[in-house]
């Protein structure tokens, strides 16, 4: 583990932003997307967990300077955030905000750069998570069922009816980040982070970013993914259902209504709030 950081904040005031990278067997992509990252206007701080990768991908991403932890065996991408989070949250200042959590995948290479289109809505208060939404991506070989099954997962839960649903580029506060914590597993991540976030009353926003991403194609290997990507949102989703972790339908009706793509959505003011 890293040592922490001195808990002086030598810029106080300024709201900072650390990225997460959960990385899987990445050597060829992670360093391109650590140089990327660590460029985004407000980031100090990127760190990559590697979930117990074969290839190498620890060392390329601390040689292109990122903080790193790794998992000796993987543990899904949902626990890589976790880990990532963990180690965000030992290197904030004492004395400063929590930094903002941007997580990343690490196959987005240059592309990353974008995701500095995600960080201006939270700092500005206009979203406590910001989404992106990628152009679509040439090769795709899924039917839109697993991107449909999430979508309605959330849209059932919380009125919201997201362009990406299963998009794990995200920026988010600290605050947004422990209203979802302990995440849901593996795959589920994105529908359970969407879900307890919107849940808990706060506000999210979708943003197209110019991103690219290794696609999963129409082959054997694509078509288990996609199968353990439904597998995983379907337990989510169920696990959510039996806790009763969902906004009443009737409390969601007119944001729900009112909602436009890429305009910010929030549900309901939260559960603690009179009246509801
Ligand atoms: O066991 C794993 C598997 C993957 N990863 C990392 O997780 C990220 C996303 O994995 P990838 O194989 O690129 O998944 P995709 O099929 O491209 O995933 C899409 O759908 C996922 C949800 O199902 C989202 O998490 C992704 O952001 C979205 O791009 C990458 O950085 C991986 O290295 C891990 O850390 N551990
Ligand atoms: O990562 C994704 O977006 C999924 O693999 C899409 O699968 P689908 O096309 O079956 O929804």
């Amino acid at each position: 583990m890293p040592p922490a950081e001195t808990s002086a904040d030598p810029h106080p005031g300024s709201q900072r932003v650390a990225v997460v990278i959960p990385a899987k067997e990445e050597a060829d992509l992670v360093a391109t997307t650590v140089r990327a990252c660590r460029a985004i206007p407000r980031v100090d701080l990127v760190v990559v967990v590697d979930d117990g990768s074969t290839d190498g991908t620890q060392d390329h991403a601390r040689a292109a300077g990122a903080v790193t932890v790794r998992h000796s065996v993987s543990r899904g991408k949902a626990s890589a955030m976790e880990t990532g989070a963990s180690v965000v949250a030992m290197r904030d200042y004492e004395d400063g905000p929590a930094r903002l959590l941007l997580f990343v995948d690490a196959d987005l290479g240059d592309s990353a750069a974008a995701c500095a289109e995600l960080v201006p809505p939270v700092v500005d208060g206009v979203a406590d998570m910001a989404i992106a939404v990628p152009p679509r991506q040439a090769g795709a070989g899924g039917s839109g069922r697993v991107v449909r099954a999430a979508r309605s997962a959330i849209t059932s839960a919380t009125g919201w009816s997201p362009v990406a649903p299963l998009s794990g580029q995200r920026c988010l506060s600290r605050e947004a980040y422990e209203a979802a914590a302990p995440l849901a597993e593996g795959w589920g991540v994105e529908v359970g982070l969407t879900i307890d976030v919107l849940v808990a009353g706060k506000t999210v926003i979708e943003v197209p970013c110019d991103i690219t991403h290794r696609v999963s194609g129409n082959d054997t290997a694509g078509r288990l993914h996609r199968a353990s990507q439904y597998r995983d949102v379907l337990r989510a989703v169920a696990g959510r259902r039996l806790r009763r972790v969902r906004v009443p339908s009737r409390v969601f009706e007119s944001a729900a209504r009112e909602q436009a793509h890429f305009l910010a959505y929030r549900a309901w003011p939260g559960p603690d709030t009179p009246a509801m």
